[in-house]
């Protein structure tokens, strides 16, 4: 399992964005394209590994958070919730600041309600800062966070609660090489 994943990344291009080094791969970029037996491949290792009971929605983060998202509801018929970067001013909207090792922005959260039992997914962890911007999100509303799972852990960033990753990855300036899986 995770063969796809494994040499999708090992394969990925790196290039910089500013100092850092961004890596350019399927599923964290949709880019050069993505083929279905990856997103499947990660579908099936989320559902294996995540704790579902219970939950009432799953949420993601714009933009590359949403395919792994669509995937994973479609596997296990949980509601999707997708935390936008533009605001709606919808009654309840929360905002809360995003910072990534390379871009900041404001995150709005819509659709999770007080008391709701949530999962967060999200392509990768790196700084930890959008899934901390999420987390926060989520508290403010009352919701109860029970697992969060990323696809690539790069670094050893602290979100404060547990986090599960289907593989971790170190980036250098030109590869990438997978140091651990969850498997
Ligand atoms: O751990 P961090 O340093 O926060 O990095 C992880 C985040 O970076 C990317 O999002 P980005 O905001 O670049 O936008 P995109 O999903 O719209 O490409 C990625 O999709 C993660 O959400
Ligand atoms: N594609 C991609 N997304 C990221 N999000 C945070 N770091 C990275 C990275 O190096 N590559």
């Amino acid at each position: 399992m995770l063969e796809r994943l494994i040499h999708s990344l090992e394969t990925s291009p790196v290039m910089k964005r500013g100092e850092y080094n961004y890596f350019i791969n399927p599923i964290t970029d949709g880019v050069p394209l993505l083929e279905p037996a990856l997103l499947r491949e990660i579908g099936c290792a989320m559902v294996r590994n995540l704790d579902l009971a219970k939950i009432d929605k799953i949420v993601v983060c714009e933009a590359m958070g949403i395919h792994i998202g669509v995937a994973f509801s479609m596997m296990t018929d949980i509601p999707l919730v997708v935390v936008r970067k533009r605001p709606y001013d919808l009654p309840g909207e929360v905002a809360v600041h995003q910072a990534t090792g390379y871009s900041k922005g404001e995150l709005y959260l819509n659709g999770v309600a007080a008391g709701d039992r949530v999962v967060i997914i999200d392509d990768v962890c790196s700084t930890g800062g959008t899934l901390r911007a999420l987390i926060s999100a989520i508290e403010q509303v009352g919701a109860e966070i029970a697992d969060i799972c990323v696809v690539i852990g790069r670094g050893d960033a602290d979100i404060g609660r547990p986090l599960k990753t289907l593989v971790r990855i170190e980036v250098s300036e030109t590869q990438v090489r997978v140091v651990d899986t969850c498997l």
